[in-house]
């Protein structure tokens, strides 16, 4: 055993150790040539100024490097530590009384010791001694005093290494395990109960010292933490170049510690991920540039709700309830590809055959904004509000400042990927193919482009009859055209008034199924003077994984081929296309019923108490509040179906109407009649007898007898008839009646009486004739009395018989003229039909699709009324029973003026009947007007 006293600078070291920093006290160490290392425990004991060491076990070493090298090493290292320090001076090293020992590295031996990253792996084995010590150690580095490492246990000097490397291990591991929360509530309670001494004995002036002193201790506290939180965190690689954990705490450490004090770290959390780029002001119509841009900068977004604020602040609030759904990307993470046949897929508009000529010749109307950049084309941009996308030439903002550009939007998201893309094929349960969201969009914002064939509607009619029809895919009716009612489907869109979209080959825009809560809406834009038709997310915007759905607003012309809704949504129609509001039969009916009450009240009380109100008046002229929720084209729709409705009301009303004022002017007639005839007789008895007696022999019976007082003076002709003209008369009243017959359906006609054929033959004779009684004919008739009653000639009466034939003539000759006519029958609607009458009178063809109107005239010309029995009916038919009745090959609905038109004639004395006959003049009863003969249709009026 050396003496203590052998290594006289050892006090001194260790003296000196103690005034300076830990490193370089603990770089001093015993130089190599000391006292053997049992000795140095005591010396160290003995001359250090420190402390025991509170620990029980503890290590002193100037780098304390990893664990992983507990030994101290002896190299350059050490040797630059203590540059000042003789080699003689000090203790001598462990290391150096054992330099034959060999040493292991037990950490590495048993294969734990690589924890450290593989670059550090090098350095680890060259610190590690293998084989003997001095081939390992360069000669030089013999005299220099080798870094010492100690151990001390409760007080005493582990000598071998090994032993020493499991205590300093168990040292660290004691300490990584000592608590700083520990020594902070230790020092403080410690503090606190010195400066609550120094304070009653001091009084305050002492407190500021105590004040200065725990702050001191909370700094170094958490100094201490925050280094070794630090150290945990970087591992291996950060390692400080002093432990000051592993030396015991002193006021210069504190010092130390407090220049190096760190701030707490903060954790750094992810802000972006599925959601990427939406935040709650996300313009997505803007770059992402311009959005940060626009983003107030002094709004912070609270954390406590995170993104996305579409769904979730959605789902949370009150006004929209809905269950909760995954994204999509979490129950369905990747796309899945659907297959779908007969599908060519394209991404933009193609124009086929004449559809481009008549587009570029259509193209010309344009519109312009004067957005600045600050309004950026927002919502009162006069092209967005006309759906026109900006563009260079009708905006002056640059792509970047104007956010009116969603199909260049559309173009660059194309170019990215699927989720970019943002829309798939999906299957649905029931309704075939649909399309959903593979990522979230913002209200209104564009999401796909509803693109394909452009065709012409001749082309789309020709498609749709030789090519669709065939298929035997049920495809689906976007658009069913008139006159192409099939119940197959078609992808066949209506964009512009002449141009159809046939998406048969298109985008696949055209999967996306029809809901009566639709979350998308289908919209016109025109686009660099093109208009092309997108699906937009609807204001409510669209969750990821959603189905995409927009109202189709099937055309309603096609109810046969209406489809069964399965849309499942509270408020389905129950049919894709506008529910049939009413059955259009019960609502003719209903509405003729109320139109007939109210007729009746009216004439009841001989006022229109009913009609001020118009709303009572005619129920389907006002718009119900619920036709104004309708879409537009709906609305359209039942406004068309129910003004065909008022129209055919209106016309049975005004029909019934004129029947009642005919019945009326009849009636009024009949007494004006039967007062003349009272005034005739008065006068005639009134005469002379031999002239009356003339008189009666000449008159007809039917006159004469006033037993019949509604025969009117126009049969007087009658009386004194042609040869063989009241026979033919006979014979068409006959046939007349059993025309009649035919048409009550008694087929009692051919057992007829004799007896009852005359009264019936009268009754009729009556009919015709006594409408046609005016006070103008009145008046001719008195003359030709009083004609006759002078001469008493048979001109008078062949006169008026060829008036007469004249006048069945013209009816007849009228028609006779032309081989076929073409009238215009005014239908229900009150279109014009056009119906082609044959020389055979027999059928009438219509060339127009038959409407109620046209087809009422038909099946009337049909039903008995053949068109030559009705041109003999026609001829004595009045005005008023003349709607049907048709002259020779006419059916018209115009009430035709069957009375014949006799023309001046400047041949001699007398006149030319409008079939050009000449007329003696004296032949003529009363004064001649001009009249005028109507093109196929008489329509001249001789006018007493
Ligand atoms: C444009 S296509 C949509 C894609 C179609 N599902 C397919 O598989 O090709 C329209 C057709 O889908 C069906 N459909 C769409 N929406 C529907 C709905 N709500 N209820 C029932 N069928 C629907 C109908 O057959 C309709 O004619």
């Amino acid at each position: 055993m050396a003496p203590r006293n052998a290594s006289p600078k050892s006090t001194a070291s260790a003296s000196s150790s103690t005034s300076k920093p830990a490193s370089s006290a603990s770089s001093i160490a015993s130089p190599v040539t000391s006292t053997p290392p049992t000795s140095i425990a005591d010396e160290s004991s003995v001359h250090s100024d420190n402390a025991k060491m509170d620990a029980p076990i503890d290590t002193v070493a100037d780098t304390p490097a990893t664990p992983t090298v507990p030994v101290a090493p002896v190299g350059p290292q050490s040797a630059q530590a203590t540059p000042d320090t003789p080699a003689s001076e000090g203790r001598r090293s462990v290391r150096s009384s054992r330099s034959t020992v060999v040493t292991y590295n037990v950490q590495m031996l048993a294969g734990t010791a690589i924890h450290t990253p593989t670059k550090y792996l090098e350095k680890h084995h060259k610190n590690v001694l293998h084989g003997a010590y001095e081939e390992a150690i360069p000669k030089h580095s013999v005299d220099t005093p080798p870094k010492k490492k100690r151990f001390r246990v409760q007080g005493e000097d582990l000598t071998d290494p090994v032993a020493a490397q499991l205590a300093s291990e168990t040292a660290q591991a004691a300490q990584r395990r000592r608590s700083s929360r520990v020594d902070l509530r230790k020092e403080a309670l410690k503090n606190v109960t010195a400066a609550g001494e120094a304070v009653v004995r001091k009084g305050p002036e002492v407190l500021s010292n105590v004040a200065s002193r725990v702050g001191r201790v909370l700094r170094d506290a958490l100094a201490t933490e925050s280094e070794s939180s630090s150290r945990s965190s970087k591992g291996s690689r950060s390692q400080p170049s002093t432990d000051s954990s592993a030396e015991p705490h002193d006021d210069e450490d504190d010092d130390e510690n407090e220049d190096k004090y760190v701030k707490r770290r903060e954790k750094q959390w992810e802000t972006q991920g599925l959601y990427v780029g939406q935040h709650r002001e996300l313009n997505p119509k803007l770059k992402e540039s311009q959005n940060r841009l626009r983003r107030p900068r002094k709004v912070k977004e609270p954390k406590i709700l995170p993104l996305p604020m579409f769904a979730g602040e959605r789902m949370l609030s009150d006004d929209f309830q809905r269950d909760f759904k995954l994204p999509f990307d979490v129950y369905h993470p990747l796309p899945r590809r659907v297959k779908v046949e007969g599908w060519t897929r394209l991404s933009k508009n193609r124009f086929i055959g004449d559809a481009s000529a008549l587009w570029k010749h259509d193209k010309h109307d344009n519109s312009t904004c004067q957005c600045s950049p600050q309004d950026g084309c927002g919502e009162n941009c006069h092209n967005r509000i006309m759906s026109y996308e900006c563009n260079e030439t009708n905006c002056r903002l640059s792509p970047d400042q104007c956010s009116n550009r969603p199909f260049a939007q559309l173009k660059i998201r194309a170019k990215g990927n699927g989720y970019d893309y943002g829309v798939e094929v999906m299957e649905t349960a029931d309704k075939g193919f649909g399309v959903r969201a593979m990522r979230s969009f913002e209200p209104n914002q564009i999401i796909v482009e509803y693109a394909g064939e452009i065709i012409t509607q001749a082309e789309c009619e020709r498609r749709m009859k030789y090519i669709y029809k065939k298929d035997k895919v049920c495809f689906v009716d976007l658009v069913i055209r008139r006159g192409l009612t099939c119940t197959k489907c078609y992808y066949l869109m209506s964009f512009d008034n002449k141009m159809i979209i046939d998406a048969t080959r298109g985008t696949i825009a055209r999967f996306v199924n029809h809901s009566c809560e639709p979350n998308c809406g289908m919209f016109k834009w025109t686009v660099n003077g093109e208009p092309r038709m997108a699906l937009f997310a609807g204001p409510r915007g669209i969750m990821t994984g959603e189905e995409l759905t927009y109202d189709y607003n099937f055309d309603p012309f096609s109810h046969r081929s209406q489809q069964i809704c399965r849309c499942g949504t509270r408020s389905c129609r129950g049919v894709l296309g506008p529910k049939p509001k009413y059955n259009p039969l019960e609502r003719s009916f209903a509405s003729t019923f109320l139109a007939g009450t109210k007729r009746k009240i009216a004439a009841v009380f001989g006022t229109n108490s009913v009609g001020n109100d118009s709303r009572m008046s005619s129920p389907s002229s006002q718009p119900s509040p619920k036709k104004r929720k309708l879409a537009p084209m709906a609305v359209a729709a039942v406004t068309k179906r129910e003004n065909a409705d008022a129209r055919s009301a209106a016309e049975k009303e005004k029909m019934e109407r004129e029947a009642k004022e005919q019945a009326e002017q009849r009636a009024r007639r009949e007494e004006r009649i039967a007062r003349r005839q009272s005034e005739l007789v008065s006068s005639a008895n009134a005469g002379e007898e031999g002239k009356e007696e003339e008189k009666r022999n000449s008159m007809p019976a039917a006159i004469g007898g006033l037993t019949r007082p509604s025969l009117p003076m126009k049969r007087t002709p009658r009386a004194v008839p042609r040869p063989g003209a009241l026979k033919q008369k006979r014979r068409d009243f006959r046939g007349l009646t059993g025309l009649l017959g035919r048409k009550r359906g008694d087929g009692e006609t051919a057992e007829r009486s004799v007896e009852e054929e005359e009264v019936v033959e009268e009754e009729i004779v009556h009919e015709v004739m006594d409408v046609n009684i005016t006070p103008a004919s009145l008046r001719s008739a008195k003359k030709k009395m009083e004609v006759m009653g002078r001469s008493s000639q048979p001109s008078s009466a062949s006169s008026a018989g060829s008036a007469k034939r004249s006048s069945g003539s013209v009816k007849s000759k009228g028609v006779k003229r032309r081989r076929t006519d073409v009238v215009n029958p005014i239908d229900s609607d009150g279109d014009v039909g056009m119906m082609e009458v044959d020389d055979d009178y027999n059928e009438a063809q219509p060339t127009k699709m038959a409407n109620a109107g046209n087809m009422k005239a038909i099946r009337k010309s049909e039903s008995g009324l053949t068109t030559r029995g009705a041109a003999r009916f026609g001829a004595l038919a009045n005005e008023s029973t003349s709607v049907w009745a048709s002259v020779g090959k006419h059916v018209t609905a115009k009430r035709t003026e069957m009375t014949p038109v006799v023309k001046p004639t400047n041949r001699g004395k007398g006149l030319r009947d409008s079939r050009g006959m000449f007329i003696k003049k004296d032949a003529v009863a009363g004064p001649v007007v001009k009249g005028k003969m109507g093109k196929g249709k008489a329509s001249g009026k001789l006018k007493a």
